[in-house]
């Protein structure tokens, strides 16, 4: 549904962001997608829905290059931005205006994301907090019930219940084959949402089925003697490593190793895993 064949990216006058990437995204999936401050998540969400043009290699999207911007793609594919100017129209004027772009959009849906979540859709957008109008972007954005939704750190300045409220709102309403592309530095406020990630740097970029994963590597800690270790912290509570195979003293995979394994130790873990799901 979405693949990068060795994509590059450079903003004017600047050093790449990246340069060869290649990943394949499978469709119906809720990904979370992690990477370092600056290593070009956003710049990634951007390049798939179209809003920039990759200066290497090639990007498909729901069977479309996305800097065509073709119309067939485009009403199949919704941007929650981290930033957003909104206009100074109501809810209700947003939606009049901007669901015709969207063919499979649902008032119903919105209607009763309205009542679950209290967004006011009478109330004037700019006249909302932030976290308000993340709100009701998200309700939009799932409302429209495209294949694809595309969301930047969405709960960037949601507040406890309204990091609840946004998950709540994805596990009622996520449709069974759309597929959810969600940028964030808070793994634990996607945990309940999220079944597989992308991580990135400059790089390499990787696709994680976290529900397969267990199948091939193992969090262990500490270690035994003869385990296949791929990459090994010393915690305050101990050793804790990321091993090769089943194992039956595993916990579950931690994110937080899984990233500083992929950055420290990408060609061992990938190589690992790849062998593993071969046998
Ligand atoms: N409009 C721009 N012009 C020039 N450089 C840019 C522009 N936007 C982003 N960059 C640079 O591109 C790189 C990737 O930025 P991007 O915003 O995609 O990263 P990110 O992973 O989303 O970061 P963060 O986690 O901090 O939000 C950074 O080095 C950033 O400084």
């Amino acid at each position: 549904m979405i693949t990068l064949q060795d994509l590059g990216f450079t903003y004017r006058r600047q050093t790449p962001v990246f340069s060869g990437l290649t990943l394949t995204i499978p469709a119906g999936r809720s990904v979370g997608i992690l990477g370092a401050n600056g290593a070009g998540k956003t710049t990634l969400l951007k390049l798939i829905s179209g809003m920039i043009r990759s200066t290497q290699g090639h990007i498909d999207v729901l069977g479309h290059e996305p800097r065509a911007r073709q119309t067939a793609m485009l009403q199949n594919l919704y941007i929650v931005p981290e930033e957003s100017d909104l206009p100074p129209m109501t809810g209700h004027a947003y939606v009049k205006h901007f669901s015709v772009f969207y063919p499979t959009f649902k008032m119903d849906t919105l209607s009763q994301m309205a009542e679950q979540f209290e967004l006011d859709l009478s109330v004037k957008l700019t006249e909302r907090s932030l976290g308000q109008k993340k709100k009701f972007l998200v309700a939009f954005a799932l409302a429209t019930h495209c294949p694809l939704i595309l969301m930047d750190e969405p709960t960037n300045g949601l507040d406890i219940p309204s990091k609840a409220q946004f998950r709540d709102m994805i596990i009622r309403h996520q449709g069974d084959d759309q597929t959810l592309l969600i940028s964030t530095h808070q793994v634990r406020d996607l945990d309940a949402i999220i079944d597989s990630v992308v991580m990135m740097n400059e790089e390499h970029a990787h696709w994680f089925d976290l529900g397969d994963l267990p199948n091939h590597i193992s969090q262990v800690s500490p270690p035994a003697e003869g385990d296949q270790v791929i990459y090994r912290e010393n915690r305050f509570s101990g050793d804790v490593a990321l091993v090769q195979g089943q194992k039956e003293t595993a916990t579950g995979i931690d994110l937080e190793l899984l990233f500083n394994a992929f950055h420290t130790r990408y060609d061992e873990l990938i190589s690992t895993i790849e062998q593993e799901v071969q046998q």
